[in-house]
């Protein structure tokens, strides 16, 4: 039985009149990669401080291993929250940095921090304020690995990180997370590329929980059809659209559900092509807009 982390119950923040997280309730279960999606303002990092005890919530319970997060300084010890614009001391190096993390995480793994260093080709001695911006969310990026935190929290950890240095910080998360896991909740407005890595969605618009699915249910809850204008219309008629594309005589429709397996055979004997659905796809669908606009796509890149 996999045991709670993080129960939130009518979880609520506001400033002044504005309401940000709006009586949200949801659970975060152990060991699991969650991915916290949604648009800009929708309130996810807000979420993060509330959970880790750097925000005071106005209303609702919310429980991190079983106790009030900002009161209990064995619980904050537990966590680690890697920010998109992480700030140090003046005047310190990441070798600083590494060297006291032992102090803040119990389980801090010296070895694993040297070989994301060499991973990210990190100048350790080097004063923080002369890094690059990407030199710079490597230091973040290795302090929430090699931290090794029962409860880490990654909030769009990237800027500035080159598409090599995504991939290689992907790649180690999901090795390291086999050997040790942890609950590791991730946001980012780079959904195709962390797809894979999810395991649970929770998708957060205007400071409601809009999903709170399995990722592989989530993928399979939709499908896209595609072939002849015409074919595909008369296939999709009598079912729920969520998306719709087309150039000429062709269409790409896109419907809420699965197809059973003689629809199956139906759409191969119309010619038709199926196709499952994008996490990032049905996200857009959901929300509106495209996460992963033009600017966001070229911070990061
Ligand atoms: N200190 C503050 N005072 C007033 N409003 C705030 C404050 N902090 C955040 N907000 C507002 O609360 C909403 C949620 O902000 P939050 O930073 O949680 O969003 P987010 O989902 O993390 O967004 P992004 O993806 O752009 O980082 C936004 O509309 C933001 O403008």
């Amino acid at each position: 039985m996999t045991a709670t982390v993080v129960s939130a119950k009518g979880l609520t923040k506001r400033y002044g009149s504005f309401t940000a997280v709006d009586a949200v309730d949801f659970t975060l279960e152990e060991n699991r990669i969650y991915g916290l999606l949604g648009r800009n303002g929708a309130g996810k990092t807000t979420i993060m401080q509330l959970l880790t005890g750097q925000l005071f919530a106005n209303a609702g319970d919310l429980e991190v291993f079983g106790r009030t997060p900002a009161e209990h300084a064995d619980v904050l010890r537990r966590m680690c929250f890697i920010a998109e614009s992480q700030r140090y001391p003046e005047d310190f190096t990441p070798a600083h940095v590494f060297k006291a993390a032992p102090w803040f995480f119990e389980n801090w793994d010296a070895e694993f921090a040297e070989r994301l260093i060499a991973d990210f080709r990190l100048p350790v001695k080097r004063r923080i304020k002369k890094l690059s911006r990407g030199q710079l969310s490597a230091v973040g990026v290795i302090v929430g690995l090699a931290s090794r935190a029962p409860l880490t929290f990654f909030d769009e950890p990237y800027l500035g990180l080159d598409a090599v240095a995504r991939h290689i910080f992907y790649d180690r998360l999901l090795e390291d997370y086999a050997e040790h896991p942890r609950t590791v909740v991730l946001s980012t407005h780079l959904i195709d590329e962390v797809a894979n890595l999810l395991e649970h969605v929770i998708l957060i618009d205007e400071g409601r929980i809009l999903l709170d699915r399995d990722a592989d249910e989530v993928r399979g809850s939709a499908t896209t059809i595609a072939g002849a204008r015409a074919a595909v219309d008369a296939f999709t008629a009598d079912r729920p659209v969520i998306g719709r594309e087309g150039l000429g005589g062709l269409a790409s429709v896109t419907i809420d559900g699965r197809l059973d397996q003689a629809e199956r055979i139906r759409a191969a004997e119309l010619g038709l092509e199926l196709a499952p659905v994008s996490l990032q796809q049905l996200i857009v669908h959901l929300t509106g807009t495209d996460l992963a606009g033009s600017t966001e796509q070229e911070k990061a890149a």
